[in-house]
């Protein structure tokens, strides 16, 4: 069970998502096309609710493809999406894994499927890149406070980036205006007005602005962590732990979760039932919940937490104190 350099091959996952038609694929052949250039080999899994991908072959035929259709990864296919994460990683090792999510979908709920992966495999969710119709989202507003309108505002407050789209069809007021109604809605993730995609500015890439996956062994060694891209706006949190933990200390940190953690799930042993015991466990909205599991294959034993602005310092030194007292 020895992970020799967990850092080095944890995987980065991107979460592409965005309304229907507002320029995701156009965003994500760019980027596919900047990472290659990079030596970079990325693999795509895209998910379409209907049951052909017509976006997929606009895509370069290289980078290896998973394709979930027929059902939308945030709801009806999700735990089919942890199953995609994992064998593209074993398959393909690539260097980078993106996803990019049916219009239609909550962003926060599809975060929530790259979690369960995160038990299998490691990885390390770096950025949730929103791609803004900035004409559609004006004309929206306008329009009223609609379902689609407010699946448009989950999905930008939920953005680490956010690409402000097809500025192209945009007055410089309405720029303007677009870019305050994104500011206004999500204070923390960086903005980025676009046409037909096109950045220049790909250092975001290299950073992790969602969540920072980390075990008790990288951080007593560390304490370098970068923090100042984090803008403070973590929203996953990915703890390996590195062996059982007492089970009274681990119930009693899920219930004692800041309000700002409204979700965590994960495996873990405990080291006060009989030997062996791993438990699956789910925390939502202050209920917890333990399942006895006996895995099949290899699992991590992970916790991930999912919340708006929450401290992951502050969390990293409660589930310390859990591992202290085990
Ligand atoms: N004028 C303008 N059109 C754009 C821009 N970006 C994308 N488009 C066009 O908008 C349409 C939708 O772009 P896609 O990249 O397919 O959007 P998508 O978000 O992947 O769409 P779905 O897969 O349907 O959700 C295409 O016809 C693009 O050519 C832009 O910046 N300006």
């Amino acid at each position: 069970m020895s992970q020799p350099n967990r850092e080095a091959t944890k995987t980065p996952i991107y979460l592409l998502s965005g309304f229907l038609g507002s320029g995701k694929t156009t965003f994500l052949s760019n980027l596919l096309s900047h990472l290659k250039q990079e030596g970079k080999r990325p693999a795509v899994i895209m998910n379409e609710l209907g049951d052909i991908n017509l976006d997929g072959e606009l895509l370069d035929r290289d980078v290896p493809m998973a394709e979930m259709l027929g059902g939308c990864i945030c709801c009806s296919i999700r735990g089919d999406l942890g199953v995609e994460i994992a064998s593209l990683i074993q398959q393909h090792h690539p260097d980078a894994i993106i996803i990019e999510s049916t219009g239609a979908a909550n962003p926060m709920e599809t975060l929530d499927g790259v979690t369960d992966a995160a038990m299998y495999t490691s990885l390390e969710l770096r950025s949730v890149i929103t791609v803004v119709d900035g004409p559609e989202l004006l004309e929206r507003r306008k329009l009223g406070k609609g379902r689609t309108y407010k699946l448009m505002v989950e999905q930008i407050r939920c953005a680490t980036l956010l690409l402000l789209n097809k500025t192209d069809k945009l007055e410089p007021e309405q720029l303007v205006e677009a870019q305050q109604l994104l500011r206004e809605l999500n204070a923390h993730a960086v903005i980025v007005p676009t046409v037909r995609g096109g950045i220049v500015d790909w250092e975001w890439l290299s950073e992790t602005a969602v969540s920072k996956a980390t075990d008790a062994h990288e951080h007593e060694q560390g304490g370098h962590e970068e923090h100042h891209h984090s803008h403070g706006h973590v929203m996953a949190y990915t703890h390996y732990f590195d062996g059982p933990v007492q089970s009274d200390a681990f119930e009693a940190l899920l219930q004692q979760l800041p309000d700002s953690i409204y979700r965590a799930k994960g495996v873990v042993s405990f080291s006060d039932t009989s030997s062996g015991s791993r438990y699956l466990f789910q925390y939502a909205y202050k209920e917890s919940d333990f399942i006895r599991i006996e895995p099949q294959g290899k699992v991590n034993d992970v916790a991930v937490f999912i919340g708006e602005h929450f401290s992951k310092e502050e969390l990293l030194q409660m589930i310390e104190e859990v591992v202290a007292e085990s």
